[in-house]
């Protein structure tokens, strides 16, 4: 198969689809690859170890979609790559379809095969695509969110640990999944009182047994947010229900019972937000104000430190990208039920009920188009 890798173009966007290692072992399987010029250049990776490794470097993105079979990316594409896309092009990265009506209607009318990396899932509901970078954005949660509580940064001006003598800061997490568990693991690194609220009952028993003490679990009901939100200075949501629009579990009238300085950081963004103020931001202006509250909500964290992201997503979606250029994308969805739940849109048909559900549109059966 010919692979294409476009160089991201998302605001600060550094990482890349593929590193010279992923280009060996598509060699070794007989594909051929193509990578646009500088592509590895924000994770660390020069054009001449693409070249070393057997890849042939194209000067612009458009030579890059021209002649791709399948095109292996980071984030979703965006409005100036809408129509490098080609009919029945598989292209294979993070979409978040249900966050965004415009890219879902652009990838319909270009007929593309679009496999999401966030909801491909194995057997037991894990998403191996989305938790290397879901680990990746929990932990940055924290270092963003104490940052962004400084006072010059329009925060409250808590350090998170506190001092001795003097309290640390509270922390509340919405949703104790992989993205939940790292923040939380990371705040109370760092000292502060933690509560991780979720409203899976096995879950919040796993996380009781392994966190340390000055973690607590708290069930998710409107009720103890509402009240949980009154004394905590950093406030990570991180709830996701795979392939849908997130739910908005802090509205907005609910601002004005936290203390002026408080900073959300709202990692389910990129499924449209957990908090109903939250609008997308980009690592150049991560940040805006709303009633005296820090809204922090970068859909795309793990760019920012590409070194560690490239390697930690390319590690999990390799042995998938393999599979579908060994044998197609259809054969390898037929043969292999993880991949086939990461089909989002096949042609102008949309096969993902979370996508159909947010925007109105029929859903077709994927067993029909795989059949
Ligand atoms: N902004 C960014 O750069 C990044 C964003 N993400 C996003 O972060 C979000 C979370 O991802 P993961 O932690 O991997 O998902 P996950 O599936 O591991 O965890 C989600 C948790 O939310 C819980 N949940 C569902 N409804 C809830 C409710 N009403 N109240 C409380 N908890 C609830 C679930 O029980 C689950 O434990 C996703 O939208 C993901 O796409 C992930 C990586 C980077
Ligand atoms: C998961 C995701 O959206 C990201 O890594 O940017
Ligand atoms: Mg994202």
């Amino acid at each position: 198969m010919i692979i294409g890798v476009p160089k991201e173009i998302k605001n600060n966007e550094n990482r890349v689809a593929l590193t010279p290692a992923g280009v060996t072992e598509f060699k070794k399987h007989g594909h051929t690859v193509y990578v646009q010029t500088s592509a590895g250049e924000g994770s660390g990776f020069a054009d001449a170890e693409y070249e070393k490794a057997g890849a042939t470097i194209l000067p612009s993105i458009e030579a890059v979609y021209e002649i791709a079979e399948m095109i292996i990316k980071v984030k979703e594409p965006i409005e100036s790559e809408y129509t490098l896309i080609k009919e029945n092009q598989l292209l294979f990265t993070y979409f978040h379809f249900a966050s965004s009506e415009p890219l879902t209607h652009a990838m319909i009318s270009r007929k593309a095969i679009c496999l999401a990396y966030e909801t491909v899932e194995k057997a037991d509901r894990s998403l191996p695509l989305l938790v290397p970078m879901s680990e990746v954005a929990g932990r940055m949660a924290i270092h963003e969110g104490a940052k962004y509580l400084e006072k010059p940064l329009k925060g409250r001006g808590i350090l998170l640990g506190g001092v001795p003598g003097v309290r640390p800061a509270n922390v509340l997490v919405l949703g104790g999944g992989v993205v939940g568990m790292q923040a939380a693991r990371m705040a109370a690194g760092l000292g502060a009182n933690v509560t991780i609220m979720d409203v899976s009952l096995p879950r919040l028993r796993y996380l009781n047994e392994i966190m340390p003490a000055n973690v607590n679990t708290v069930y998710s009901n409107e009720y103890n947010i509402r009240e949980h939100i009154k004394h905590a200075s950093l406030i990570v949501g991180a709830v996701l229900i795979p392939g849908a629009k997130a739910p908005h579990l802090i509205t907005r009238d609910m601002l004005k019972d936290m203390n002026p300085g408080t900073v959300l950081v709202d990692v389910a963004v990129d499924q449209g937000g957990c908090i109903e103020t939250c609008k997308p931001t980009t690592h150049e202006n991560p940040t805006y104000i709303i009633d005296d509250v820090v809204h922090y909500c970068v859909a795309n964290m793990p760019g920012a430190v590409p070194y560690t992201s490239t390697l930690a997503l390319t590690n999990a979606t390799l042995p998938y990208a393999l599979q579908l250029a060994n044998k197609g994308w259809a054969k390898a969805c037929r043969e292999n039920a993880e991949l086939k739940l990461g089909l989002n849109v096949i042609g102008d048909k949309v096969v993902y009920k979370g996508v159909a559900d947010a925007w109105g549109l029929p859903l077709t059966d994927v067993e029909t188009l795989l059949a």
